[in-house]
């Protein structure tokens, strides 16, 4: 079905009847309208068109004349998309059925006859407010990582990525962006996905180095009930979850090998199987990859597939390290200290001690460490002032020998000093010590002082 270009509201039809299903279609005449007759079809419309607003009769077949097929399509259309409002249509009598569908999660319900005015007035009231629901979402979506304009960068490095990202963001070839942790590979991740005209639906994130193997599987494709032990409902996966939006695949090089095969296949059909399941369920979804490691190298032992490689790096974006991004990480620490401030409730300034710390640091856990240090001395600060020592970096404690040092340079001196005296008569110097002989013997030793 197409939409023609006046109608940007759509609507999926559930019902078995093909008349009442042809007079329920006049009744939208501004909607672009989905139809389906049974289950399998509605969850089929469901996940390939996401409509805001389902109407669903609740006696499908094959057991027509009762509740029950109904009820689970009306489940499974909440667990896969819960933001659908789903109007439950019912026969006299049913009422019963109505509130239970209710209570689990239908939006409202309708009971047959058909009148076209009541029932388009209760599918317009519920269109409307699944729009406000959508822009808040939107909107707090975009407070939190909107565009480009969470992302903080003076450094010509990052000016590059950005403009890589402002073009790559809107198309939607598949993206790798690599950078080593904490160099923001996220925020780039939802930036891209901002910027494209999938900007309204999920953008959804998974890391796949922090799965262990065997339930990253499921937690990639969905499982079917039974698909093994305590698998106790049909679970769509994040693919399935993130369908019409993008899926960020984090640390794609710790993808173990026989699901590198599966995510290929998706990537060249846009087809998956859920685990213990059969049916091919069409998803389109757009994929974003990031990893900090080099998969050339991984390639080579094989433990990274190279046409998945391929497939997944039409643009690669290289994302430089803080210490590569020349006066960012001050821009960095203001940013995070003004935030973090205003959060916590504190006014606090970086001295002069603090600031050349902050751009003399190389930052191995790049903008994250950065962000948390800032964060920590806020925190513990007392008068309002963060010096070098309140950062707790490596290179940033004052200028102090090591007591040790001191202790075994004074040491030396003196054990020098009494052999000298003594005219290197081990048995007067240990006197002039106050040491026995043994004892001197172990530190001439100690000290390379030939006796
Ligand atoms: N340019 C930037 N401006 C502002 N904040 C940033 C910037 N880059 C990263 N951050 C912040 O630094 C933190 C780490 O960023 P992010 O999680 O995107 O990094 P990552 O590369 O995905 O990390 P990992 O390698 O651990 O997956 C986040 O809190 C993010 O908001």
């Amino acid at each position: 079905m197409t939409f023609p270009p006046e109608k940007n509201r759509s609507i999926l039809i559930v019902e078995d009847d093909p008349g009442l299903l042809k007079q329920m279609y006049w009744c939208f005449p501004d909607y672009v309208v989905f139809e389906a007759g049974d289950r399998e079809t509605a969850l089929d419309q469901v996940r390939r068109h996401r409509p805001p607003v389902i109407t669903l009769d609740l006696g499908l077949p094959p057991d027509s004349a009762n509740a029950t097929v109904g009820m689970e399509v009306l489940s499974e259309i909440l667990s896969c998309a819960p933001e659908t409002k789903v109007i439950v249509v019912t026969g006299n009598g049913e009422r019963e059925y109505a509130l239970k569908a209710v209570e689990l999660g239908a939006y409202d319900f309708y009971q047959k006859p058909m009148e076209p005015d009541v029932l388009s007035l209760i599918v317009d009231r519920a269109y409307k407010l699944s729009e406000l629901e959508q822009e808040n979402r939107r909107l707090a979506e975009s407070n939190r990582h909107g565009e480009l304009s969470g992302l903080v960068a003076s450094s010509p490095q990052m000016a590059e990525v950005c403009r890589m990202v402002e073009k790559v963001g809107p198309t939607e070839v598949s993206t790798l962006l690599l950078g080593a942790t904490g160099t923001g590979k996220e925020l780039l991740a939802r930036a891209l996905h901002n910027l494209s005209p999938r900007r309204n639906e999920l953008f959804v994130a998974i890391n796949c180095a922090a799965i262990p193997d065997n339930l990253l599987e499921s937690e990639l494709f969905g499982y079917e009930k039974g698909a093994f032990t305590g698998a106790q409902k049909r679970t769509p996966g994040k693919i399935e979850y993130a369908a019409g939006g993008t899926l960020f695949l984090d640390e794609i090089g710790d993808l173990p090998l026989h699901l590198q095969a599966k995510i290929l296949r998706f990537l060249q059909e846009r087809l998956i199987v859920r685990v213990g399941g059969r049916e091919e369920i069409q998803v389109d979804v757009r994929i974003i990859c990031a990893t900090h490691q080099d998969l050339s190298d991984k390639i080579e032992i094989g433990q990274f597939r190279e046409d998945l490689y391929y497939r997944i790096s039409e643009i690669t974006i290289h994302i430089p390290s803080l210490h590569e991004r020349s006066g960012d990480s001050i821009v960095l620490a203001k940013h995070f200290l003004e935030v973090y401030c205003r959060e916590i409730g504190k006014t606090c300034r970086l001295d002069k001690s603090a600031i050349a710390a902050i751009e003399e640091y190389t930052w191995p856990g790049n903008i994250r460490e950065l962000e948390n240090k800032i964060k920590r001395a806020i925190i513990m600060s007392e008068d309002g002032q963060i010096r070098n020592i309140d950062l707790e970096l490596p290179d940033s404690k004052p200028d102090m020998p090591e007591l040790r040092a001191i202790r075994s340079d004074a040491e030396r001196q003196a054990l020098v000093k009494a052999m000298d005296i003594s005219n290197f008569k081990v048995s007067r110097a240990a006197k002039l010590l106050n040491v026995s002989r043994p004892t001197l013997y172990d530190l001439l030793e100690k000290h390379g002082i030939k006796n």
